[in-house]
């Protein structure tokens, strides 16, 4: 039967390729690395927890992530700190949040398409049995 370990082994190919997808798309290529404090100095005193594809997937290469969920939130931190730094109607922070929504949508539909209600729920259990 599947052990444990396939399942998470399974998880870990199924999250990496998620983000290997989004990084090589150009439109993300502002999520792609952590933002660059330089030129961004105000950043860190906005956004608490920064958050990008690079670091999601040495996250994933480290097991950070035992769950679908646990991935999500900090999946979902990316485009949400967008969101929140870039807040005016500047056109920068427009075209900085059409970005961020855009991110969020092709996660939502990569889990949904990808994934099936039982595998989602199944490394739920895991992690309550450990
Ligand atoms: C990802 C992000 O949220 C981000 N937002 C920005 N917004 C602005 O600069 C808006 C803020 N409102 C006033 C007009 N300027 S710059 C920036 C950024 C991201 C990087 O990966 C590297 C980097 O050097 C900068």
């Amino acid at each position: 039967e599947e052990k444990e370990e396939d399942v998470l082994r399974d998880l870990r190919l199924f999250l990496r390729n998620i983000v290997e997808t989004l990084l090589v798309e150009r439109r993300f290529k502002i999520f792609s690395k952590p933002v660059d404090i330089e030129e961004v100095p105000d950043y860190m005193m906005v956004i608490k927890k920064p958050m990008d594809l690079s670091t999601l997937l040495t996250n994933i290469d480290e097991h950070t992530y035992s769950t679908i969920r646990e991935f999500l939130a900090d999946a979902d931190l990316i485009w949400k700190n967008a969101l929140e730094y870039n807040p005016d109607s500047d056109p920068l922070d427009r075209h900085i949040r059409h970005r961020a929504s855009a991110l969020k949508d092709r996660i939502q539909t990569f889990i949904r398409d990808g994934l099936g209600e039982d595998f989602i729920n199944l490394c739920e259990e895991i992690k309550k049995s450990r």
